[in-house]
């Protein structure tokens, strides 16, 4: 089977600015796939492409089979977009908004229930004018995800989201995955990447500088264990791809003080990736 999405060379280029150098992509059915990188990247750029909004410059491009640039409106009843920018009715209900745009897919959700999908019943009535910001982008969701779509796009689905909102967002986002659609997202959520992606691909520059599972991403799960603990001389710390055999040969049957075994997490690892200074990773 082709995969879901499949781009070689892809390039975008605006007067006197390259904003996709050269990337290549290949996300399978039923994946949920995570674009990261530091502002300016490309993230929202590659995206827009691949929802057939933007024209490549170059390269080669195939969502669910056709060229999005060219593809028609039965292709783009097969795709949901969740943009950064909010969708503008408001003097609408939240249930009107849903209603409203279900009417646009040939076999669309339930409005009712695609509002409590997304946390939103309570609201249901409301006018979107009057919502919080996290409640505006769970709407923004909801509108993605009424046109039962095989692909979904999310770009920087939960900025502005309370921890909570958070949590139920990524249920939410996994129901879907296990319900076969694939997703594709872009994030600055480290934590959130790990939670819901089975790849992620780093972008630096316009170009993928890494990819992989979030666990093995730039060597993770093969890098050394730092082991760390105290005694009557002091604080020490030792690296190891063995730490079981360390501590066991350490301990000798007695605790050890303030013992902690770490391995880098995909914060340490992405920042890495994108050659962050020491002053960056001090803010992240
Ligand atoms: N319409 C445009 N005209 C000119 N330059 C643009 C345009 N859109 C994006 N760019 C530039 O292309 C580069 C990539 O932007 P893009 O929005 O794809 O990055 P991003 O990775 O999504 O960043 P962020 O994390 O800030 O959303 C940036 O340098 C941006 O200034």
């Amino acid at each position: 089977m082709k995969p879901a999405v499949r781009v070689r060379g892809l390039r975008k280029e605006y007067p006197g600015q390259v904003a996709v150098a050269e990337v290549d992509l290949r996300i399978e059915h039923g994946e949920v796939f995570a674009l990261l990188g530091p502002n300016g990247a490309g993230k929202t750029t590659t995206v827009e492409i691949l929802e057939g909004h933007r024209k490549r410059t170059a390269g080669e491009a195939d969502v669910l089979g056709e060229d999005p640039w060219a593809a028609g409106r039965a292709w783009r009843a097969r795709i949901g977009i969740v943009l950064q920018t909010v969708n503008d009715a408001a003097n609408l209900t939240v249930a009107e908004t849903v209603r409203h745009f279900a009417r646009y897919y040939p076999n669309p959700g339930d409005p009712e229930e695609v509002i409590e999908q997304v946390g939103l019943t309570e609201k249901a009535g409301a006018r979107v004018r009057s919502l919080s910001g996290g409640q505006r982008r769970r709407l923004d969701v909801a509108i993605g995800i009424v046109g039962r779509p095989e692909l979904l796009f999310l770009d920087e689905p939960t900025t502005g989201f309370d921890p909570e909102a958070r949590r139920r967002f990524w249920t939410l986002i996994a129901g879907l995955a296990h319900g076969g659609t694939t997703i594709v997202l872009t994030t600055h959520y480290l934590d959130e990447a790990e939670a819901l992606a089975d790849r992620v691909a780093v972008l630096a520059a316009g170009r993928v500088v890494a990819e992989g599972t979030p666990a093995e991403l730039g060597g993770r799960a093969r890098a050394e264990a730092v082991v760390r603990w105290s005694d009557e001389t002091g604080r020490h710390e030792e690296r190891t791809s063995f730490p079981t055999k360390l501590i066991t040969e350490l301990s000798d049957g007695r605790e050890l003080a303030e013992l902690t075994v770490t391995r880098p997490s995909l914060e340490d690892v992405y920042l890495d990736l994108i050659g962050a200074t020491g002053e960056e990773r001090e803010a992240a």
